[in-house]
């Protein structure tokens, strides 16, 4: 009998992962601007295959760390590792390989507006693939129908695109070089609670049948509850507790106490 292998790793145990199931290790990071420190000290990691939801309040600095991370904002100090390799020692040619293995889908999607949907989705591989026309047209059709898109919608702009679709559109881009981690920055801000709740469902399904890792910030409750193995909160420049929703509900730090026990948690809890 062949062995089963499961795709992605048991995630939201709380049980401290080993080394290789560890996709992005961050230790001591402390990150600024002029007099103001925004991250202190911060330790944090992503395991393989997790979704990992990172909420705090607004102006905490979720998108410094995403963008310390993806080496789009300089630390003060600590270290950054992406699959085991320590981002300050990569050189030049081998961080490009390490930004072929990840995607991002920046808030409110970012979609270059003089391009059609085809053409956005070809960007990051015009800068990293060398591919031919005919070929990317083809597997840009082929992001297009896995975001649930309609073929139609390769050869529109930006601006005749619903707040859903540019959602849809912007996600085909991150996954244009079948990434293995995937950065969300508030990935269903500004879509009505349906819009929101199927984009949710489209991010679990493509996380299982790819066996993506998901760095995922967000405010939003229900994708918390629907698609995140684990939780970060983050506070004062800190993780300031981590691991399964059902733990962090118990946590007794004030500003989870109140994000989670307000009136839709409450919701929720019903
Ligand atoms: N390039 C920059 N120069 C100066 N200050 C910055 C810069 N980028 C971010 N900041 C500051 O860092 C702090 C954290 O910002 P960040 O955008 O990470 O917050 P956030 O947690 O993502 O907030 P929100 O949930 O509102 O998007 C803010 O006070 C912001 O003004």
């Amino acid at each position: 009998m062949p062995k089963v292998v499961p795709v992605r790793p048991e995630t939201g145990n709380g049980a401290i992962p080993a080394e290789n199931d560890v996709a992005i290790k961050v230790r001591g990071v402390t990150v600024g601007f002029g007099e103001k420190v925004v991250l202190r000290d911060l330790d944090l990691d992503v395991r393989r295959g997790e979704v990992l939801g990172f909420v705090g309040g607004s102006g905490t600095g979720k998108s410094v760390l995403t963008r310390a991370i993806l080496g789009l904002v300089k630390k003060w100090s600590g270290t950054i590792e992406v699959f085991g390799e320590n981002l300050d020692k990569l050189s030049r040619e081998e961080h490009r390989a390490l930004e072929r293995r990840w995607g991002v889908l920046f808030q409110h999607g970012a979609l270059f507006s003089g391009l059609t949907v085809l053409q956005n989705i070809q960007v990051p591989m015009r800068e990293y693939l060398h591919l031919s026309q005919a070929l990317m047209d083809e597997l840009a059709m082929l992001k297009i129908e896995m975001v649930g898109l309609n073929p139609d919608a390769a050869h529109k702009f930006p601006s005749e695109l619903s707040g859903g679709m540019i959602k849809r559109a912007a996600l085909a881009r991150a996954l244009a070089l079948d990434p293995e981690i995937l950065f969300l920055d508030e990935p269903t801000s500004g879509l009505d609670p349906i819009g929101a709740a199927e984009f949710d469902e489209l991010i679990g399904t493509l996380q299982k049948t790819l066996g993506l890792t998901v760095f995922m910030v967000t405010h939003d409750l229900d994708s918390l509850y629907s698609i995140c193995d684990r939780i970060a909160a983050l506070a004062d420049g800190k993780v300031a507790a981590e691991g399964p929703i059902k733990e962090l509900l118990q946590s007794q730090h004030p500003w989870l106490q109140s994000y989670f026990h307000g009136i839709r948690a409450e919701r929720m809890n019903r």
